[in-house]
């Protein structure tokens, strides 16, 4: 699998820490914005960042990522630009980077040269949310021998005979999702998360990070009693879109937000 996420897992655990996970969808408000805003998060302390694939109907998640995708696409973002972006990333970062999107717009490129392309760009992983496991092999196959993690989603409602067959698609790390709904932030998270990464951990000893309505450091730190990272995305989205009209204050924003988040999962 991908040496950068290996690396980063086994130097958060050396250090005592845990992870946190950043998702932005790439393109909005445009992919120069989002090259600066994936400094911003490094320099904040995000372990790992999560580049979304915008869609016009992304399911998965709420309003807030919904509007995030629709200012990306209007910016006239695709899979092509966006792997370029990577490109450009990688001249001045190791930061891990998984791309996040729904399948068919990478079925649209072709599954075979999207994973090559985007292993050759220098991608780390990548995560779809609306490939179920049976049709897991068309994609985790491929990815595996371009040397991509494919990293996997297991709900609350997933049944324990299911997540056995998950988990064997996994590499990197395993997205336990806390909540059966879409993204977006939640004021309070449902019960039974221990449950579910203990059951995950039964069938895998890959790490396990856990998003969906996380938007407080205090949320962070409680969700990370049970897994190696926390994944935020929609709260950042938030700050992307409020201070769309000033690049140097959002970029300021993100940096500080993701730096009150990492502080709350170290030590
Ligand atoms: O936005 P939230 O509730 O903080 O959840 C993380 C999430 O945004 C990110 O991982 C993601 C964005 N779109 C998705 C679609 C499906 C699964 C996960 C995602």
């Amino acid at each position: 699998m991908s040496a950068r996420i290996r690396q980063k897992f086994s130097q958060l655990q050396a250090e005592g820490a845990k992870g946190l996970i950043t998702y932005i969808c790439s393109g909005d408000p445009d992919l120069e914005t989002t090259a600066e805003l994936v400094l911003a998060l490094e320099e904040g302390g995000t372990d790992i960042v999560e580049l979304g694939i915008p869609f016009s109907d992304p399911l998965a998640d709420g309003p807030v990522i919904q509007r995030a995708s629709q200012r990306a696409l209007n910016s006239g973002t695709s899979v092509v630009k966006i792997l370029h972006l990577v490109e450009d990333i990688r001249r001045c970062s190791q930061i891990p980077l998984v791309l996040m999107g729904y399948f068919n717009p990478i079925l649209k490129y072709g599954v075979e040269a999207f994973v090559r392309d985007a292993s050759n760009a220098g991608a780390d992983g990548v995560i779809v949310p609306d490939l179920p496991v049976d049709e897991g092999a068309e994609l985790y196959q491929p990815a595996r021998r371009a040397g991509l993690a494919y990293i996997p989603l297991v709900a609350p409602t997933t049944y324990p005979e299911r997540v056995k067959k998950i988990v064997e698609q996994a590499d990197g790390f395993i997205y336990c999702v806390s909540l059966t709904g879409v993204t977006g932030m939640r004021r309070q998270l449902p019960p039974g998360l221990e449950q579910l990464t203990r059951m995950v951990r039964q069938y895998t000893s890959l790490p396990v990070a856990v998003g969906f309505g996380i938007s407080s450091a205090e949320q962070a730190r409680h969700v990370a009693c049970h897994a190696e990272a926390v994944i935020v995305g929609s709260a950042v989205v938030k700050i992307i879109e409020e201070y769309a009209g000033s690049r140097v204050e959002m970029l300021r924003r993100v940096k500080t937000f993701t730096a009150h988040l990492k502080q709350a999962l170290v030590g």
